[in-house]
């Protein structure tokens, strides 16, 4: 945002001109959602609290009953600007009385640390007290970079974000404090290759299309064949045209088109899925190995992560996808630095797979630098089997687009859809019901 905001300066953009916009299209989102309710805006030291002396200045001007709390003086030269436009009285943010509406412009981008006890305590009751809240930027608190609260931060009913998502506003536990995020357009370009992970557009098979066509997937089954069904059901909903279940032993509960092989046979296969239910004593690792030197993509989950983390890659082809959780993912790629975002990134470029770094808020990351982050999935995903499903889908999308980043992305939008179709309470295999339907959304 810093080099974006430097090009548009490079180019003749002036500060002050900035702010304006912000402010302007700022508040035109908070006209649009409060009206004439009256409203609080907390202006802080920075350019945040330019931005809410300008949002004041023109809220005011739409007849809505505004006053201004700030948080000592305005220290940069446009927020200075913005203060002296506007000739009402500004009231102290540690006696100010709550309105209907509350504007949290004390920080953006510019925190460095945790608010004072004092004035976050204010900040949570002021913002309790009203009916709506709004955060400008960020709300005050949360460090941009990483997501993480550097002190307490009430719930904020809007985030409007200036210009570009930060990785606060996907990224866990900020993005928990934002019921919902309006992007200002503040007309600066983002120069990123990171983006918050939006519905994909799939395509139904063609006329001429047939099983092998739309793609084999072959999942390979292990010790809990629970699991395994799982994905392989998944997969067989994805959009795939054929399931190759490999898997030495009867296996129960099974969609009777999913075929089964007693051999590792990957003749046609344009995506292997290893992992879920695979065991992780050395006849799984020996499956493992051989998925991996067949030299054909694949999709390593559970256990199979489990098992590179304990024996290394070695010279083995490396998965096209990986899509470990928190513990997978720190006993695979150790103790990385930086946001979730970047770890994934990290973990992508070492690797050279892309890697799923899933939780509440998912990055799917690729070795050239792309990101997606995924965030607001329904909590009630946190369920046994839900992994699986993930994993089966991912190893569907990929034998349909041959894309690993595309079908990872894919993957976990649909995912998510499944599960916000399902409801509250579903078990895993509830998922496998509502996934044509979210595919069908997206045709
Ligand atoms: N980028 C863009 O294109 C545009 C950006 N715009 C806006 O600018 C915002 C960024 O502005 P900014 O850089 O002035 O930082 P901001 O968040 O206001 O605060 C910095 C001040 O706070 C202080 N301070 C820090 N932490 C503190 C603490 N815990 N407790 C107390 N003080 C603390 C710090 O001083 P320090 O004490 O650290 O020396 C400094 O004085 C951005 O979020 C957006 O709203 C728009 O106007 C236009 C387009
Ligand atoms: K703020």
């Amino acid at each position: 945002m810093r080099a974006a905001e430097q090009a548009a300066f490079d180019t003749g953009v002036d500060d002050y001109g900035l702010m304006e916009t912000a402010g302007a299209a700022a508040a035109e989102i908070i006209w649009r959602a409060g009206h004439k309710r009256d409203a609080l805006i907390l202006c802080g030291p920075g350019n945040n609290g330019g931005d809410g002396f300008v949002i004041a200045r023109l809220l005011r001007d739409r007849g809505v009953a505004v006053r201004i709390a700030a948080l000592g003086d305005s220290r940069t030269v446009s927020s200075q600007r913005a203060r002296s436009a506007w000739d009402g009285p500004v009231e102290d943010v540690m006696t100010a009385a709550p309105a209907g509406q509350l504007v949290d412009a004390l920080f953006g981008t510019g925190l460095t640390r945790g608010l004072d006890e004092a004035v976050a305590a204010r900040l949570c009751h002021l913002s309790e007290a009203a009916t709506t809240s709004h955060a400008i930027d960020l709300p005050s608190g949360v460090d941009s970079d990483s997501g993480a609260l550097l002190s307490a931060v009430p719930h904020f009913d809007v985030c409007i974000a200036l210009g570009a998502y930060k990785p606060a506003h996907l990224l866990q536990p900020a993005a928990a404090y934002m019921g919902r995020l309006a992007l200002a357009d503040i007309g600066i370009a983002m120069p990123t290759e990171v983006h918050h992970l939006g519905a994909p557009a799939l395509c139904a098979p063609g006329a001429n299309a047939h099983k092998y066509t739309r793609g084999l997937v072959a999942v390979v089954a292990g010790e809990m064949v629970g699991a395994t069904c799982l994905s392989a059901e998944a997969a067989a909903r994805s959009g795939a045209g054929y399931v190759r279940l490999i898997a030495d032993v009867a296996v129960p509960v099974l969609s009777h088109a999913i075929v089964r092989s007693a051999s590792l046979d990957l003749d046609r296969a344009k995506a292997v899925l290893v992992g879920p239910g695979l065991g992780r004593d050395d006849a799984a690792w020996d499956r493992l190995v051989a998925v991996a030197k067949a030299g054909g993509p694949f999709v390593a989950d559970a256990d199979a992560l489990r098992l590179f983390a304990e024996k290394g890659f070695g010279d083995l082809t490396r998965p096209a996808i990986m899509t470990p959780h928190e513990g997978e993912f720190s006993r695979l790629f150790g103790d990385l630095r930086g946001s979730k975002i970047d770890r994934a990134l990290a973990a992508a470029r070492s690797s050279g797979s892309v890697v799923v770094y899933k939780g509440a808020d998912s990055v799917i990351a690729a070795p050239d630098g792309r990101a997606a982050v995924a965030s607001g999935a329904s909590p009630w995903l946190s369920t046994a089997g839900t992994g699986d499903v993930l994993a089966g889908l991912a190893a569907g999308r990929l034998a349909v687009t041959g894309d690993p980043f595309r079908a990872a992305c894919e993957a976990v939008w649909l995912h998510g859809d499944a599960a916000r179709r399902a409801g509250p309470a579903f078990v895993a295999d509830d998922l496998l019901a509502t996934l044509p339907a979210a595919i069908a959304a997206r045709l």
